[in-house]
C-alpha cells in the first residue's frame, strides 16, 4: 500500500546511480549524508524534504517497488520496464542517461548461412526472458530461454545455448568472449517512472516532481 504521508523515490544502485544523482539533486532533492557513505548499510534515506525518502535498490527491483506502490517514483531503464510490462507504471520522462542497447548475440564463428528466419526453436541465455520470448515469437520462432543474471557471454561457448540476449554498450564484452552482435532488439535509456495510483491520489505533488525532473534533464542537456 502507498504510504500517504511520505513520498518514496526508488533509485537504482550501480552504474545508473552515478548518472542519476546529478538529476536528482538538480530536481531539488538532496539525500542525507549516509547516502554517500560507502560503508553505510542503510537502504532508506531521508532527504532535505521532510516528507520525501529515497530507497536504493537493485536496478531490476526499482520497477517492482514502484508498481506495487512501495515507492511512488523511480528511475529504471526501459529494458526493465519492457521485461516486466507492469500496467501500474507510467513512464513520463526519458532521462537520457544509462544509454545502451538490448541485442541478440551469437558466437562469431557461426556460419553466416545460419539464417534466423529458418529457426523454429532456439535456446537463448538471457536476463530478459519475457522480452526474448516476445521478440522471437513475432517471427514465429519459439525461444527457449535459459535465465541467467550475469556473464551471459559465457553461455554459447560453453554449449549452454546458441545465442544470448543481453545489454551492449561498447561491445567490448561480446568481443572479448568471442561473440558478435547480430540484431538490436531495443535502444535503452533510463526513465523516470511513477505509480499510476499515486498520480491519481496525489496529482499536484506527483506532477510537480515530474516537472522538476523534466527541468533538471533540460538543464543537463
Ligand atoms: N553496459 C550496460 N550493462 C548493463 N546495464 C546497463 C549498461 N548500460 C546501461 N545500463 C543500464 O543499467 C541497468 C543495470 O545497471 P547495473 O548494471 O548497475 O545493474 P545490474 O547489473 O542489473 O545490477 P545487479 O547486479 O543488481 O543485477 C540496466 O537495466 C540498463 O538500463
Ligand atoms: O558492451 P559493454 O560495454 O561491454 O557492456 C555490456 C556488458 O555490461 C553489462 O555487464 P556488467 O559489467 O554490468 O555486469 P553484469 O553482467 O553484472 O550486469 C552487460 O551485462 C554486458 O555484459
Amino acid at each position: 500500500m502507498l504510504q500517504q504521508d511520505k513520498l518514496v523515490i526508488a533509485l537504482p544502485k550501480g552504474r545508473i546511480l552515478d548518472e542519476a544523482m546529478p538529476l536528482v539533486r538538480a530536481a531539488g532533492i538532496e539525500p542525507e549524508a549516509a547516502f554517500d557513505d560507502p560503508h553505510s548499510r542503510l537502504l532508506r534515506f531521508t532527504t532535505n524534504h521532510p516528507h520525501i525518502d529515497i530507497i536504493r535498490v537493485r536496478s531490476f527491483d526499482v520497477a517492482t517497488f514502484v508498481a506495487f506502490g512501495a515507492a511512488h517514483l523511480g528511475i529504471a531503464g526501459n529494458d526493465v520496464l519492457m521485461e516486466f510490462s507492469y500496467p501500474e507504471i507510467y513512464a513520463p520522462l526519458d532521462l537520457g542517461i544509462g544509454g545502451c542497447r538490448l541485442s541478440v548475440a551469437e558466437p562469431d564463428d557461426i556460419a553466416a548461412t545460419d539464417d534466423p528466419g529458418r529457426w523454429s526453436h532456439v535456446r537463448i541465455a538471457t536476463k530478459y526472458p519475457e522480452i526474448t520470448r516476445r521478440h522471437f515469437a513475432r517471427r514465429g520462432v519459439q525461444a527457449e530461454c535459459v535465465k541467467l543474471n550475469g556473464a551471459m557471454e559465457l553461455a554459447p561457448t560453453l554449449g549452454l545455448c546458441s545465442r544470448i540476449v543481453d545489454l551492449v554498450s561498447s561491445g567490448a564484452t561480446l568481443k572479448a568472449n568471442g561473440l558478435k552482435e547480430v540484431e538490436v532488439i531495443a535502444q535503452v535509456t533510463s526513465r523516470l517512472i511513477v505509480n499510476r495510483a499515486a498520480l491519481k491520489t496525489r496529482p499536484d505533488e506527483m506532477s510537480g516532481w515530474i516537472e522538476a525532473f523534466r527541468r533538471a534533464r533540460g538543464a543537463q542537456a
